[in-house]
């Protein structure tokens, strides 16, 4: 089983003034993890040290045992990365888009040829192949760049926001496929769409402002939010406060009442309020909405 063991890693841009990881350390074994974090939090960050495209300050990063620096050109041959930025290859044929990364990863002729064959069917596009990437839509790209990703059989697979900008449908194909290949492989995914991986991941990585919140299973996390979560039925004038005082994840309106369901740890005194079934959608509002 591949082991990735992240310890102990701080990094800070422009001199030391911006600290994107502070002593952030996690082990990953086989599975789906989802990292989740608010804008800036630093997971871009982890996932560019992971894969070896930046320094971190301090801190290592081993894979079964090594450090991935010793490892070099070793590691990146069981690394499969699914990078932010689209838009680099819009020139090219999604067919001559697989052939260069293949060339780039050090696949021989036929090795790629077979792979990029299989590849095509397990991402849906082989009737797309000759056509040029940059007339694909948003989820036809994110499955280009995954096929890529996947293009030397990787141990290790970091998909950064794999799911950005993708319609329902889109979204729920790219995650079952997700699903599907983790087995035997770690995967990384970072996300701020919670639904991405509340029901596929092993384990939920909780980052702020660099720093490890915690790791766990959904169910344990979201436990640990138990009867912290509440729907109350207020009037339309009581909206604004409710939203000034509370963490509000969700609200609908029932005829002239409003339900608004909140996330805390002392639910409003003068309302009956019920207690519901907490959400990892939920638990995200518990860790990262400040100040309430
Ligand atoms: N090249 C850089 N130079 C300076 N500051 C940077 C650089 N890259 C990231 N940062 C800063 O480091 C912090 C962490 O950024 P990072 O992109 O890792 O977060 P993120 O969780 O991936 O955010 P997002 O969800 O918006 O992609 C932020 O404060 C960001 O502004």
């Amino acid at each position: 089983m591949p082991k990735l063991e992240i310890k102990n890693i701080s990094k800070t841009y422009k001199k030391g003034t911006v600290k994107a990881l502070d002593n952030f350390s996690v082990t990953l074994t086989s599975g789906v993890y989802g990292l989740l974090g608010p804008n800036g939090a630093g997971k871009s960050t982890l996932m560019n040290i992971i894969t070896d495209n930046l320094n971190s300050d301090s801190g290592k990063v081993l894979y079964d045992g090594e450090d991935i620096k010793k490892l070099g050109k070793g590691y990146r041959s069981v690394l499969g990365y699914m990078p932010q930025q689209q838009g680099l290859y819009d020139d090219f044929t999604l067919n001559r888009f697989l052939w260069y990364m293949s060339a780039l990863k050090g696949l021989k002729k036929k090795e790629a040829k077979e792979k990029i064959t299989s590849l095509l069917k397990t991402v849906n596009l082989t009737n797309s192949a000759h056509k040029k990437l940059g007339g694909f839509s948003g989820g036809m790209k994110q499955r280009a760049l995954i096929a890529q990703a996947l293009l030397n059989d990787p141990k290790i697979l970091i998909l950064d926001e794999p799911t950005a900008g993708l319609d329902p449908k889109e979204r729920i194909r790219i995650r079952n496929f997700v699903s599907e290949i983790a087995e035997d492989k770690i995967v990384l995914i970072s996300t701020h769409v919670v639904s991405d991986i509340e029901f596929i991941a092993k384990e939920i990585v909780l980052l702020k402002q660099g720093k490890l919140v915690s790791h766990d299973t959904c169910p344990n996390l979201v436990g640990e939010i138990e009867n912290k979560v509440v729907e109350v039925e207020i009037n339309r004038e009581e909206l604004k406060y409710f939203q000034n005082n509370y963490r509000v994840s969700n609200l609908y309106h029932n005829d002239d009442k409003i339900i608004v369901r909140l996330v805390t740890n002392n639910p409003p005194k003068d309302h009956k309020s019920t207690i519901v079934k907490p959400t990892l959608e939920d638990l995200y509002l518990y860790v990262f909405e400040q100040g309430l």
